[in-house]
C-alpha cells in the first residue's frame, strides 16, 4: 500500500491498530496473488511518477478544450512509456495485458475526466482481434499494436442506438470496382456518440447495414479511414466532429461522423463471420448475433469496473466517517466519529460487501466467457444465449448498484462530499454513463427476461435448464406453494431465488394472458415492469450463489481471521440483499414479521462485528493516494489541512480582488439603483 508520508491522523491510528486480520492477504486476495499486487504497484509507480505527466495541474479548473488537449497530452506521455516497459518487461503480448489492466486504475488518475484512446486499445482493438480472417489480421494487429492507426467503434447513431438491426449507414457493394460506397441518407443516420471519434481517431468499425446484389444484408462491421494519415483532415465525404459538453466523459471525446459516397476496399469488411464473396455473394454467419461479440466482452468486464469504482468510493467514504466528528450520541460525551451512528455504517458498510461480491461475479463471469468462447472457436455456439444473458443482466445490475451506492457515499460524505477535491464527483459521473453506454439497463434486462421466460417454458414442458436458473424447477415443484423461509445464508438464496422464479412467473402469466388479445411482442412489451423486476431478481440471484460458492472457496484458503472477515462480508451482502427485497419476497416466501425483525437484528449484529475490519477491507482494496484523488479519502485522513490546501488552489485564490470587483461589482454599488 503506498502510504505517504505525512503523520497519520490519530482516529485513523487508532482504528487500524484494532484490525485483527492480515490487509495485505486481503489485498492479494483482491488483485489475484501477491505477485499480481507487487506487478500493479510497480506499473503505477512507473506511470505515475513522471514528471512529464504535471499531476499538480488540477484540470477541473480548465476549458473543455484545454481539458482534451490536455488529456491528449498525458495519454501520449503514458503511451510512450507504456510501450518503453513493454519492451523491458519482454515484450509478449501477455505483457502488454498485464500493463493495460493495470493501467485501467492509473489512466483514471491521470485523466479523471476519460481517457482520449480508450476505445482504441478496447473495441477497435478487441473488435478486429475477434472479427477478422486471418489475412485482416496480418493487415491491421501490427498497425493498431504500434498506434501507426488509431480506431474507434462507431456503432450508435443519432437516430438508434439500442435497436441496432435498424442503424441506417449503408454500404453498399459493387463487384466491378470491388469497393462499398458508405452513405448517411438522413441526419438520423449521422453515427453520435463514439468514444474519441471527434477529434482523436484517425479510423474506426464502423457498423452499417450492407447492401450486396440489390439485398440488405443487416449491419456487418467495416474498417474505415477517416482522416488523412499526415495531415489528419477529414477525408472527402467525410463529416466529422465532437458532440459537446456532458455530464461527464469530458476528454472522451466522442463524436458525431457523416458519409457521403465514402468508398471503402472489399477487403476491409471484417469476415471472420459474415462473408462476402468478390462477386457480392452473401455468406450468412452460424449466428447472426456473431457481430456483437465486442459488447459481450465489454459487458462482461463492467462487472470489474463496477466493483472498483464501489470500492474506490466506499474507501473515501468509510475514512472519512472515521476522522470525521459530529453529534454526540451521548448528550454528556465527546462528539463521535460520525461513524458510531449506526445509520452511518447502513450507509457503507453493504457497499463495501458488494465491492466484494461483485468482484467474486466478474471473476466467474471472465472465466465463463473464456469457456464459452473457446466452445465458440471450435464451432461450438450452444452456450452464446447464456453467456447473452448473464452478461446482459449483471452489467444493467451491477451498474445501477454501482451509481446508487457512489451517490450514498457521497451523500456520507454531507457537504464536503459534494466538493470535487473529496473524488466522488468523477467515480459518479462513470457509474451513470455506465448504466447506458454498452446497452441501456433497462434494455438489457429485458434481454435478460427473454431467457427467464424462455427457461420458464422449458421447465413447464420438462425440458432442461442451465445452471444458473434451475431454481426455477423449484418453483414449478412447489406448485403454488410458498418457500418456507430459514435464516440461514442459502435460506436467503432460497428465498431471492422464490422471489425471482415468482416475478418470472408473473410476467410469463401476464403474457400468456394478454396473448389472447395481443400479438407476442405487444404481450411481452405490456409484460415490461415484471420482465425487468424478474431480471433484475435473477441478476441478486446470480450474485448471491457465485458469492456463497466462491467465498467458501476463499475461506478455505485463507487465514481463520480473515476467513471470518469474509464470511461477515458475505452475510452483509445476504442480509443487506434480503432485507432491500423484502417486497418481492413476501410475496412468494412464507416469511413471518419475526422472521424479517430477526434479519434486522442480524444487521446490526453484522455491522458490530464489521466495525473493527471496514478499515482493513477498504485499506486492502490498496488504492494508492494518487488513484484515490481525495481531500476526504487519503491514507493520512488529514481531511481538514487537505481541504483548506485544496481550496488554496482554486483560481480565484491566486488574487486578493478579483477584477470583476472593479468592472461590475463597484459600478453597482456606489450606482444607489
Ligand atoms: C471501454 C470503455 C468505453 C466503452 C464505451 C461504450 C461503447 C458503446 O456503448 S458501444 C455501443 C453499445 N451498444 C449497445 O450495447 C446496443 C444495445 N443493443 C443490443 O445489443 C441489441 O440491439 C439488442 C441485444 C438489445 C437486441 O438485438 P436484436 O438484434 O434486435 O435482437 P432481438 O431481435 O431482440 O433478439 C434477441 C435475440 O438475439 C439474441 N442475442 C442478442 N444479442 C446477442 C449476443 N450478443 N449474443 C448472443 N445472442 C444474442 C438473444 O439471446 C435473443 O435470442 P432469442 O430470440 O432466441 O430470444
Ligand atoms: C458515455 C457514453 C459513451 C458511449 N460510447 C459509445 C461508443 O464508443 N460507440 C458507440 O457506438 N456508442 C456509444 N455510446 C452509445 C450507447 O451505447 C447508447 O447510447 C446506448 O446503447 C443506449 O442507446 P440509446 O442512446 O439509443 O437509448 P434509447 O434506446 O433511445 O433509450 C431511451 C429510453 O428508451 C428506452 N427503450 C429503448 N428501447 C427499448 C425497448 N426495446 N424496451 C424498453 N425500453 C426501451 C430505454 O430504456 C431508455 O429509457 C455511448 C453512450 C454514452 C452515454
Amino acid at each position: 500500500m503506498s502510504k505517504n508520508l505525512s503523520i497519520v491522523n490519530k482516529d485513523l491510528k487508532e482504528e487500524r491498530d484494532k484490525i485483527n486480520f492480515n490487509v495485505e492477504e486481503f489485498t492479494n486476495w483482491f488483485y489475484g496473488g501477491a505477485e499480481k499486487v507487487k506487478e500493479k504497484k510497480y506499473i503505477e509507480n512507473y506511470f505515475l511518477s513522471d514528471k512529464d505527466l504535471n499531476l499538480e495541474l488540477d484540470t477541473s479548473y480548465l476549458s473543455y478544450k484545454d481539458k482534451y488537449e490536455e488529456a491528449v497530452r498525458r495519454s501520449i506521455v503514458v503511451y510512450k512509456k507504456l510501450y518503453k516497459l513493454h519492451n523491458e518487461m519482454g515484450g509478449t503480448h501477455e505483457d502488454f495485458v498485464k500493463i493495460m489492466e493495470n493501467l485501467r486504475f492509473t489512466m483514471g488518475a491521470i485523466n479523471p475526466e476519460g481517457n482520449p484512446f480508450v476505445l482504441h486499445f478496447s473495441m477497435f482493438a478487441l473488435t478486429i482481434m475477434n472479427m477478422t480472417n486471418d489475412e485482416q489480421k496480418a493487415e491491421w494487429l501490427p498497425r493498431i499494436f504500434n498506434c501507426n492507426i488509431l480506431g474507434t467503434y462507431a456503432q450508435t447513431e443519432l437516430g438508434h442506438g439500442t435497436y441496432i438491426q435498424r442503424l441506417e449507414t449503408t454500404a453498399t457493394y459493387d463487384p466491378k470496382t470491388k469497393e462499398f460506397t458508405l452513405n448517411s441518407p438522413t441526419l438520423t443516420s449521422y453515427k453520435w456518440w463514439p468514444g474519441n471519434l471527434g477529434h482523436t481517431v484517425d479510423h474506426a468499425i464502423v457498423m452499417a447495414q450492407l447492401y450486396s446484389q440489390g439485398k440488405c444484408h443487416g449491419i456487418q462491421p467495416f474498417i474505415v479511414q477517416l482522416r488523412d494519415s499526415e495531415t489528419h483532415k477529414p477525408l472527402p465525404g467525410i463529416d466529422i466532429g465532437d458532440i459537446g459538453n456532458k455530464v461527464g466523459f469530458q476528454t472522451v471525446n466522442n463524436g458525431f461522423l457523416g458519409f457521403k459516397n465514402v468508398k471503402v476496399p472489399y477487403k476491409n469488411m471484417l469476415m471472420k463471420n459474415s462473408k462476402l464473396l468478390e462477386d457480392g455473394t452473401f455468406i450468412k454467419p452460424k449466428n447472426a448475433k456473431l457481430n456483437y461479440g465486442t459488447m459481450v466482452i465489454i459487458r462482461v468486464h463492467m462487472i470489474i469496473d463496477a466493483a472498483c469504482r464501489i470500492a474506490k468510493a466506499t474507501t473515501i467514504a468509510l475514512r472519512y466517517s472515521l476522522v470525521r466528528r459530529q453529534s454526540p450520541i451521548n448528550p454528556n460525551e465527546i462528539e463521535p466519529k460520525i461513524i458510531e451512528h449506526i445509520t452511518q455504517q447502513n450507509k457503507i458498510f453493504p457497499g463495501i460487501a458488494k465491492a466484494v461480491v461483485f468482484k467474486c461475479m466478474a471473476d466467474y463471469l471472465t472465466k465463463l466467457h473464456l469457456s464459452i468462447t473457446q466452445e465458440g472457436n471450435t464451432g461450438n455456439l450452444a452456450r452464446m444465449p447464456e453467456l447473452h444473458a448473464l452478461s446482459c443482466c449483471l452489467k444493467a445490475v451491477c451498474t445501477n448498484e454501482d451509481a446508487k451506492t457512489v451517490e450514498v457515499c457521497r451523500l456520507s460524505c454531507g457537504g464536503h462530499g459534494f466538493l470535487r477535491s473529496a473524488g466522488l464527483d468523477d467515480v459518479y459521473r462513470n457509474s451513470t454513463a455506465a448504466q447506458t453506454y454498452e446497452g441501456e439497463n433497462t434494455v438489457m434486462l429485458l434481454q435478460a427476461a427473454r431467457f427467464l421466460i424462455k427457461s420458464f417454458n422449458e421447465a413447464r414442458n420438462g425440458g432442461s435448464l442451465t445452471e444458473g436458473v434451475k431454481y426455477l424447477f423449484d418453483f414449478i415443484g412447489r406448485n403454488g406453494k410458498r418457500e418456507i423461509f430459514d435464516n440461514s445464508i442459502n435460506g436467503i438464496l432460497r428465498a431471492i431465488q422464490a422471489a425471482a422464479a415468482g416475478r418470472t412467473y408473473i410476467a410469463w402469466k401476464h403474457i400468456e394472458d394478454d396473448k389472447r388479445h395481443n400479438s407476442i411482442e405487444v404481450a411481452t412489451n405490456l409484460a415490461g415492469v415484471h420482465l425487468t423486476k424478474a431480471a433484475e431478481l435473477h441478476g441478486y440471484v446470480c450474485l448471491l450463489q457465485v458469492g456463497i460458492e466462491e467465498i467458501e472457496k476463499i475461506i478455505r484458503n485463507v487465514s481463520p481471521a480473515l476467513g471470518l472477515v469474509f464470511k461477515n462480508i458475505l452475510e452483509l451482502f445476504a442480509v443487506d440483499l434480503i432485507l432491500n427485497k423484502i417486497g418481492d419476497v413476501i410475496q412468494h416466501v412464507d416469511i413471518s414479521n419475526e422472521d424479517i425483525e430477526k434479519l434486522e437484528k442480524q444487521m446490526e449484529t453484522l455491522f458490530k462485528f464489521f466495525r473493527t475490519s471496514a478499515i482493513g477491507v477498504v485499506d486492502g482494496f490498496d488504492f494508492s493516494d494518487p488513484i484515490i484523488d481525495s481531500t476526504l479519502g487519503s491514507y493520512d485522513g488529514n481531511v481538514y489541512e487537505n481541504l483548506i490546501n485544496a481550496a488554496r488552489k482554486s483560481p480565484l485564490n491566486q488574487e486578493d480582488v478579483n477584477r470583476t470587483f472593479h468592472l461590475y461589482i463597484k459600478p453597482f454599488m456606489k450606482s444607489n439603483l
